[in-house]
């Protein structure tokens, strides 16, 4: 049986500007596998971001494909494409993008109850999920009541909620200082000894790319480097 979860063929990405054709992603091949964390580490502008909005279909490359599980996640319909984020990703960004005005275990229960789960269960779902990152005595405590660190692990929680088979995470460690930064890395390290996910992670930081198992450079939207 193949271990690869999601394969990613010659793919490329050009905007036109006037005449003027931008290269974003210039052929584009790697994989990932089941259970394996990878890093994506590039300077600013070198095209993680709009890879990983790729994978994650919220963007389409101008050639090229994505096969998740054997499938083109481009030859979905919209609405599959809708069901594909919902039930088999999770995304975690740098600004943690949580609803202000829901407390933790709402904002994690949410793309449970998006799924249509029970509102009960997706609350149980979602109150295990805050245990596991460590916030069980912060569930009812709304985004802004909470640390810039509490926060990132509650968007944590609800990318994972889901039991995804990939977590896509931009910068994930870039909004918060060192210290909290490290405890991040820490909790995913803890979580993937008990979850089977797997994760790309797009980061500037080579510090939390040596704690994965495998990095991918990119420079100027071509991948230049893959080592263990
Ligand atoms: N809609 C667009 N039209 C034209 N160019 C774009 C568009 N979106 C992105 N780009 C360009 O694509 C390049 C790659 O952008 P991208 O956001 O993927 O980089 P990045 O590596 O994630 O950078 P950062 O680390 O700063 O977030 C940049 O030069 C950017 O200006």
């Amino acid at each position: 049986m193949s271990t690869e979860l999601l394969v990613c063929e010659n793919v490329s990405k050009h905007y036109q500007e006037g005449s003027n054709k931008v290269q974003v992603l210039d052929n584009v091949n790697f994989h990932i596998d089941k259970a394996e964390q990878i890093a994506i580490l590039g300077s600013s502008g070198s095209g993680k971001s709009t890879l990983l909005h790729i994978l994650g279909a919220l963007d389409t490359p101008t050639s090229g494909s994505v096969l998740f599980k054997g499938t083109d996640i481009f030859s979905y319909s919209e609405k599959q494409q809708a069901r594909f984020r919902n039930q088999s990703l999770g995304f975690v960004y740098q600004f943690h993008h949580l609803l202000p005005e829901f407390n933790a275990i709402e904002n994690v229960a949410m793309p449970l109850l998006i799924g249509k789960v029970d509102r009960g269960d997706a609350t149980k779902q979602a109150a295990n999920m805050l245990d596991k990152v460590g916030l069980s005595h912060r569930i009812k405590h709304k985004p802004s009541e909470m640390s810039g660190g509490e926060r990132q692990r509650v968007a944590i929680a609800r990318a994972l909620v889901t039991q995804p088979d990939l977590v896509l995470a931009d910068e994930p460690t870039g909004n918060l200082d060192h210290r909290t930064g490290q405890s991040i890395y820490q909790l995913l390290n803890e979580l993937r000894e008990q979850i089977s996910t797997s994760f790309i992670v797009v980061t500037h930081d080579t510090e939390l790319a040596k704690k994965l198992d495998r990095t991918l450079l990119i420079t100027d939207g071509k991948l230049v480097r893959q080592e263990p």
